[in-house]
């Protein structure tokens, strides 16, 4: 197993500055040696350039969508990047930055693979909002909507024209924070989802066990993997931009991780949303730490 990390130093999809600290904070705490440890080829290939512009670009290129033209442009070098990484035989993992590189991960992954793939997106949000449904107007609340092929052409067309993934084969975990609008993309797509609730109710064993036997039907040979560290307790993650209560433990996010990557079907994952600068004590550190390392060492199983 070849690892290629790429940093995405960008806060623009968040409107919050400190998580585009997140990729060179992590490095600078043993990511890429957490990652040498447990596996034989690590390449970091640094951070993804991303255009620095003031707040007065916020609003430029359109009324609602913020900084919308740097989250493409930022997105469109990263889509290049993560699909360089597949056809070259590696496993792309991304540590943002805001979650808008959802955006240009799956568009990357798009275009190396043929066939349909599967993306498990943890996160206690959906982030399926279109424009007219976004609350906020933050991009980073729409990279799985819009790589569905829902909403502003400027988003869906970003890399490739067209839609990236199928509503069928996306799955999403830890949901506890869902827009109306959301909520109605999710039943009109047709999406998979286990909320929070559903995963107090069942235990985390039952809600792997319905995950891998959905995805198993499926029958994709390529899984995408987009963990946004909000979908932990916001006890143990304080910075990150949108926190929410009753999210997963540590050791409910190792199982499901390790369930996941043990298909040994992930060929792509994301690691977003850490912001440095509001950390409390660094508990949103160590517990990134803490599961980079379950990443890497279950990577480091599949040789
Ligand atoms: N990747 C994230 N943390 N997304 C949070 C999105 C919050 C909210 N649903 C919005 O669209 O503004
Ligand atoms: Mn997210
Ligand atoms: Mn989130």
């Amino acid at each position: 197993m070849k690892i290629e990390l790429i940093g995405f130093p960008m806060f623009y999809g968040c409107d919050r500055p400190g998580v585009e600290q997140g990729p060179d904070k992590l490095r600078a705490h043993g990511l890429v040696e957490i990652f040498e440890k447990n596996l034989n080829h690590v390449n970091d290939r640094g951070n993804i350039e991303v255009e620095q512009v003031g707040t007065e670009m916020k609003y430029a290129t359109h009324p609602s969508m913020k900084y919308l033209k740097q989250v493409v442009a930022g997105n469109e070098h990263l889509a290049k990047a993560v699909e360089n990484a597949l056809r070259n035989g590696r496993l792309p993992f991304t540590v943002g930055g805001d979650h808008s590189l959802g955006l240009g991960s799956l568009a990357g992954v798009h275009g190396a693979t043929e066939e349909d793939f599967a993306v498990i997106w943890i996160d206690a949000h959906a982030d399926l909002n279109v424009t007219e449904t976004s609350p906020s107007g933050n991009i980073h609340g729409m990279p799985l909507g819009a790589s569905a092929g829902l909403g502003d052409e400027i988003l869906t067309a970003l890399y490739e024209k067209g839609q990236k993934v199928k509503p069928e084969n996306i799955y999403i975990l830890g949901l506890r924070s869902v827009d109306e609008g959301e909520e109605v993309i999710i039943r009109e797509q047709g999406i998979k989802i286990w909320r929070m609730t559903d995963i107090k109710e069942k235990g985390m064993a039952a809600v792997i066990q319905e995950l891998l036997s959905a995805l198993k039907e499926s029958q994709v040979q390529h899984v995408h993997l987009s963990y946004d560290i909000d979908s932990l307790d916001k006890t143990l993650v304080p910075g990150t931009g949108t926190p929410v209560e009753d999210g997963l433990g540590i050791e409910e996010s190792q199982d499901l991780i390790r369930a996941i990557l043990g298909t040994k079907l992930v060929g792509s994952i994301d690691f977003v949303e850490f912001n440095p600068v509001i950390d409390r004590e660094n508990r949103t550190l160590n517990s990134c730490l803490t599961m980079l390392e379950t990443f890497a060492q279950e990577l480091g199983k599949q040789n």
